[in-house]
C-alpha cells in the first residue's frame, strides 16, 4: 500500500513524497541491504525519484538520479546537515571526523584541513608511497587463490602507516590497528545498535578507544618533528588568519582520514582488479600503457600518461562507489524536486544504485570504461551524474590523493603481475556496510618476470 510521508503545507504548491512503509522502523531495509539495485529499481519504476520508507530504524527519503542528487549535496538553503545523518550510522566510532561537522564549523575545519592536500603535498606523498608499494607488491606470493581484496586492504594500511602517519608499525601493531578500523567501519551498520559483546557496535567501540590510544600515543612526537606525512601536515596546519587544530582535532581528523582513504582506496582497487581479470583485453591495454611509460615507480606527471587506467578507475568508481550512499538529516522544512521534505526526516542520495540507471547510463550494468573517454562522456549527461566521490561542501577531500595512490599501485602491479578468473566466475558483494567482495576476490596471481624467464 503506498504511503505518504507527510502533507505538503496548503497552498504550497508542492506535491507529497510517496512510499512503501512496509513493516514499521524496519521498512525494506533487509533487501535494501541484500539486493540493492532490484530495490531501488522497483521503487523507482513505482513512485519515480523522490520516495520515501523505514530503513534502518529511520524515515528516509531516497532521491534518485542526478537532479535530486545535486538539489541535496548542494544544499542551497543549508536544509541538509550531515552530523546528524552520519552520526547515527558512525558517530560514536568517528566522533568529530570533518564529515560530521557542519556548515560553518565544518567549514573552519575544511579550511584547515586543505592544507594537508595542496599540490606540493600531494607530491610528497605520492613520492613516499612509490616505494611503499614496491615493497608491498614484491611480497605477494603468485599462486591460485590469491585473494585481491585482502591483499589490497593491507598494502593500503601498509601505505597509509608510511604516508599517513609517518610512523613505523611492527606487524602486530599494523594488524591491531587494522582490525580495529574493520571494526569501527562495519559497526556503522551494525543490526543491532547497541553494544552486546561479540556484537558489531560492541566491537566498533572498543576499536575507537584502540585508535584514540594509538594517535594520542604518538601525536607529541608528530607536533614536535613534523614530516611530510598526513599526521604531521595536520598538526602543522595554519589559515592565513592563524587557525591551527588542538590535538583532540588532529586525532578525530586522522582517526576519520585513515577511514575514509582505506577502505575506499582498496575498495576501488579490487573492483578494477576483478573486471581487468574478466576482461583481460583491458588488463593487456592498461598493461600496456604502463610498460611504455618506462618506469617503475611513476610521478605525478607521468600518472597524466596512464590515460586507459584512468577510464578503468573511474568505470570501477561508478559500477561500485565505495560510499554506496550519503545520508542527510533534514534540519528545516524544504523541498525536493517540488516534493515537500519535513524537518526531521533522513534523506539517502544512493549513489551504488545512481550509478546504474539506465536512464542516465547505457548498458549500465556492462563493464565498459570507453564510456568515460572524450568521443562519449556519457558522464557528461549530468553533472551529479557520476559521483562516486560525492559534491557540495562535502566533497571529498581526498580524491586526488584516491587517483594518485590507486593509479600507482595498478601501475606497479601491471607491470609485476598478470591476474585471471575461470571463465564465468562472478563475484559476490556484501552490501550490508561498504561494498566488498564476499569471497575476497581470489585470482590466479602469475608473476611476468616468470614469463620472461621462461626459455
Ligand atoms: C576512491 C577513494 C575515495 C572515495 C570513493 C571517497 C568518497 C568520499 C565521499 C562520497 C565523500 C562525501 C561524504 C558525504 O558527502 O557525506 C568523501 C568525503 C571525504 N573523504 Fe573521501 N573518498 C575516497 C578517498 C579518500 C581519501 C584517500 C581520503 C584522505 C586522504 C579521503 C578523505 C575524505 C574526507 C576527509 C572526507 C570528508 C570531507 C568533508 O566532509 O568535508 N577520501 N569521500
Amino acid at each position: 500500500m503506498p504511503t505518504i510521508l507527510a502533507a505538503p503545507p496548503e497552498g504550497s504548491g508542492l506535491k507529497a513524497v510517496r512510499g512503501a512503509r512496509g513493516i514499521p522502523l524496519i521498512g525494506h531495509t533487509v533487501q535494501t541491504m541484500r539486493d540493492p539495485f532490484g530495490t531501488a529499481r522497483k521503487r523507482y519504476e513505482r513512485f519515480g525519484p523522490v520516495t520515501w520508507g523505514w530503513l534502518l530504524g529511520l524515515r528516509t527519503v531516497t532521491v534518485q538520479g542526478p537532479e535530486a542528487a545535486e538539489a541535496v549535496l548542494v544544499n542551497r538553503d543549508k536544509a541538509f546537515a550531515n552530523g546528524p545523518a552520519w552520526k547515527y550510522f558512525i558517530g560514536p566510532f568517528f566522533h568529530r571526523g570533518i564529515m560530521l561537522l557542519d556548515f560553518d564549523e565544518h567549514l573552519h575545519h575544511r579550511r584547515i584541513m586543505q592544507q594537508a592536500f595542496t599540490g606540493p603535498r600531494l607530491r610528497a606523498y605520492l613520492e613516499t608511497m612509490g616505494p611503499g608499494i614496491t615493497r608491498g607488491i614484491e611480497a605477494w606470493r603468485p599462486g591460485a587463490d590469491f585473494k585481491v581484496y585482502d591483499h589490497m586492504k593491507q598494502l593500503t594500511l601498509d601505505l597509509a602507516a608510511d604516508v599517513f602517519m609517518g610512523v613505523e608499525l611492527d606487524r602486530a601493531e599494523a594488524d591491531r590497528v587494522n582490525g580495529a578500523f574493520i571494526d569501527a567501519v562495519r559497526a556503522g551498520t551494525a543490526y543491532v545498535r547497541f553494544p552486546v559483546p561479540g556484537l558489531r557496535w560492541h566491537k566498533g567501540l572498543r576499536a575507537r578507544k584502540v585508535l584514540e590510544a594509538f594517535f594520542h600515543r604518538h601525536l607529541p612526537a608528530k607536533r614536535r618533528d613534523g614530516g611530510d606525512d598526513l599526521f604531521a601536515a595536520l598538526c602543522q596546519a595554519e589559515t592565513d588568519d592563524g587557525h591551527r587544530f588542538t590535538d583532540d582535532d588532529v586525532v578525530n581528523h586522522m582517526i576519520f582520514a585513515l577511514m575514509a582513504a582505506h577502505d575506499t582506496s582498496t575498495i576501488t582497487m579490487t573492483t578494477m582488479a576483478y573486471h581487468l581479470a574478466r576482461h583481460p583485453e583491458w588488463q593487456e591495454r592498461v598493461r600496456a600503457e604502463s610498460v611504455a611509460l618506462g618506469k617503475a615507480v611513476p610521478t605525478f606527471e607521468d600518472l597524466g600518461a596512464l590515460v586507459s587506467l584512468d577510464l578503468v578507475m573511474r568505470e570501477a568508481l561508478r559500477l561500485v562507489p565505495p560510499v554506496p550512499a550519503l545520508p542527510r538529516r533534514v534540519v528545516k522544512d524544504t523541498s525536493i524536486l517540488g516534493f515537500h521534505i519535513p524537518k526531521g526526516t533522513t534523506v539517502v542520495v544512493p549513489l551504488l544504485t545512481n550509478h546504474r540507471m539506465p536512464e542516465v547510463w547505457a548498458d549500465p550494468e556492462r563493464f565498459d570504461p570507453g564510456r568515460f573517454a572524450d568521443d562519449r562522456r556519457e558522464d557528461k549527461v549530468h553533472k551529479y551524474a557520476w559521483e562516486p566521490f560525492g559534491g557540495g561542501a562535502h566533497k571529498c577531500i581526498g580524491l586526488h590523493f584516491a587517483g594518485l595512490q590507486i593509479k600507482s599501485v595498478l601501475h606497479q602491479v601491471l607491470l609485476r603481475y598478470r591476474w585471471s578468473v575461470p571463465e564465468g566466475y562472478e563475484w559476490r558483494l556484501d552490501t550490508t556496510s561498504l561494498p566488498s567482495p564476499r569471497d575476497g576476490l581470489p585470482v590466479l596471481l602469475e608473476s611476468i618476470d616468470a614469463d620472461r624467464d621462461t626459455p
